[in-house]
């Protein structure tokens, strides 16, 4: 039997969201953004949140930033401890300050301002074991003993190989973070990388490339409520059969820039209770 358990979220509106650049193969920057629409479907996943019984914070957005509303690419929040971005792009240099200066003003204490790159919850998932974390496009590896160190959890290190794969979150999700459940996408990590994760996930859920492609894995869950892009619909019937509940959202707008439900969502996951 699942069980959703309350999350708290941090979300940052689309305020100043458009594709001004291309820093990975969805940004087209001919191909314009339609801004009441983001904002529009932007606030849908928000209230979606606030209906399933989770928390959501509001970061302020900052003008120049586009890419901002992709929160979780801001900082790594696990037992209250909160390791900072940093960016491999200078496009999105300045909003890994940003996202500091937000935790300090809410009191968090333990807050680490990274040495090497790593684009936070973009590239690092949590599960009840281990720290699994992306690299290939965008985190160093170096980052990624930096986050064992620092969180004092066992980090597995995974390569992508697959440009539109970018992030591990485009190809990886945790479904239940307390008992090692997750999906992902085999086609988009090295060889070496789909043995490791057959190895600690032998019953993972195997999402198709056209369920992958429509950001199928970029997808949020609360151990019951799986929420994830609409037109992934390949895997509602596999997530139903473990006992999960899909909930459908239209971020196509968010797509144009190559992310969607888990980008636009950072968990701030707290301290242990005692
Ligand atoms: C989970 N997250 C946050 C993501 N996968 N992020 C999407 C980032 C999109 C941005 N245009 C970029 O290329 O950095």
């Amino acid at each position: 039997m699942r069980t959703a358990t309350p999350r708290r979220y941090l979300m940052c509106p689309p305020a100043h969201f458009r594709v001004a650049y291309s820093i990975n193969p969805w940004m087209d920057p001919d191909k314009p953004v339609d801004p009441a629409l983001a904002l529009f479907q932007w606030e849908d996943l928000r209230d979606r949140y606030r209906s399933l019984g989770h928390t959501v914070e509001i970061l302020d957005p900052v003008a120049g930033l586009p890419d901002m509303v992709f929160a979780a690419n801001g900082a790594t929040v696990v037992d209250g401890r909160v390791l900072g971005a940093r960016f491999a792009n200078p496009e999105r240099a300045d909003e890994a300050p940003a996202h500091l200066a937000w935790f300090r003003a809410h009191g968090y204490t333990d807050v680490r301002e990274p040495e090497h790159v790593n684009e936070a919850e973009g590239d690092f998932a949590v599960t009840s074991s281990w720290l699994l974390a992306g690299q290939g496009f965008r985190s160093s590896p170096l980052a990624h003993d930096e986050a064992q160190e620092f969180f004092a959890r066992p980090v597995i290190s995974l390569e992508l190989t697959d440009p539109r794969y970018y992030h591990l979150d485009t190809a990886l999700a945790v479904l239940d973070d307390t008992a090692d459940e997750i999906m992902y996408y085999p086609g988009a990590f090295s060889p070496g990388s789909r043995a490791v994760l057959a190895r600690l996930f032998p019953g993972a859920l195997l999402a198709t490339a056209e369920d992958a492609a429509a950001f199928g894995l970029n997808a949020v869950s609360d151990g019951l409520n799986v929420v994830l892009p609409r037109e992934a619909t390949g895997l509602h019937e596999p997530l139903r059969e473990r006992g999960y509940v899909p909930v459908g959202v239209d971020l196509a707008e968010f797509h144009k820039a190559g992310g969607s439900v888990k980008c636009c969502t950072m968990e701030l996951r707290p301290a242990p209770a005692g």
